[in-house]
């Protein structure tokens, strides 16, 4: 790490507003006990948009995902202060039903995690359970709709029974992003989802994010400055919690605003 070091009253630089936002974040700190991890981070995530989070291994970017549909009230010790919305509701709202807030703001992680069932019940298990199919019919309906949306339709449509465990590794991911997208959510989170692929399986999920931002809003973390710079209409960089920048990709890559994010994707640190 180099020593320049964050402004202790350090304001974002950038465009970190949108004019038509779905998500609102204003002020987010996050502590893990006495350790403050994430500090008053603002931001805007606009609807279909990209955004892609990057930033020095440690500086918080998964924390701040995290956040942005309660998964860390799932981690010990970790509190969430400030306001998140979507769509101008919060969701820290004591009232929100969790599991409902996870439908509508879907995750997928760094390794592809399918449920030991079947293909076919790996994406037509939260639909069931959150009652979006009357019938059978529907369900399969469901169930072929998400497998075509993640790409993976006319590799398992004769297999869909099988163990969604026995597929590859990209396609055990595509069945994942399947998995969320199968409850209709608005916001997929995706939290360094190709960095267990090997290139071919990475730019096919990277063509899927483009297409599925025609439908849905998405913010993706990565380590992979190539990756954010092929994926994303605007790029956020984070550094020890704080929220440096954030500004078309285009022009983060090209022209960053800040020193220190100029330090990070001209390699001087990482
Ligand atoms: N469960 C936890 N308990 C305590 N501290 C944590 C926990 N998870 C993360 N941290 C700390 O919070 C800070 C931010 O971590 P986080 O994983 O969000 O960073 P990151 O930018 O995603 O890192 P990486 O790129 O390495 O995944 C780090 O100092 C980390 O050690």
């Amino acid at each position: 790490m180099p020593d320049m070091k964050v402004n202790e009253k350090h304001v974002t630089v950038g465009k970190q507003f949108h004019d038509d936002p779905r998500m609102t974040m204003r002020n987010v700190n996050v502590f893990y006990g006495e350790k403050q991890a994430i500090h008053d981070v603002s931001i805007d995530i606009g609807k279909n948009e990209v955004m892609a989070m990057i930033g020095p291994s440690g500086c918080g970017k998964s924390t701040f995902l995290r956040s942005l549909n309660r998964m860390n009230d799932t981690v010990e010790g970790c509190r969430v202060e400030g306001e998140i919305c979507m769509d101008g509701e919060s969701l820290y709202n004591t009232k929100l039903d969790v599991v409902e807030l996870r439908a509508r703001v879907g995750m997928v992680f760094q390794k592809p995690n399918p449920f030991p069932k079947s293909i076919y019940e790996n994406v037509a298990y939260g639909a069931k359970i959150h009652g979006l199919a009357d019938s059978r019919i529907d369900l399969d309906e469901i169930v072929e709709n998400s497998l075509n949306k993640a790409g993976l339709w006319k590799e398992v449509k004769d297999r869909l029974h099988q163990p969604g465990t026995g597929l590859s590794g990209g396609q055990q991911q595509r069945l994942c992003i399947a998995r969320a997208i199968a409850v209709t959510p608005e916001v997929i989170l995706m939290d360094e989802p190709c960095s267990a692929l090997d290139p071919i399986a990475t730019a096919r999920i990277e063509e899927l994010i483009k297409e599925l931002s025609e439908n849905f809003t998405i913010a993706i973390v990565t380590h992979s400055m190539q990756q954010a710079a092929r994926v994303s209409d605007r790029t956020a960089y984070f550094h020890l919690g704080q929220l440096i920048e954030v500004n078309p990709t285009e022009q983060v890559f090209t022209m960053p605003e800040h020193e220190l994010t100029e330090g990070y994707i001209t390699g001087r640190f990482g």
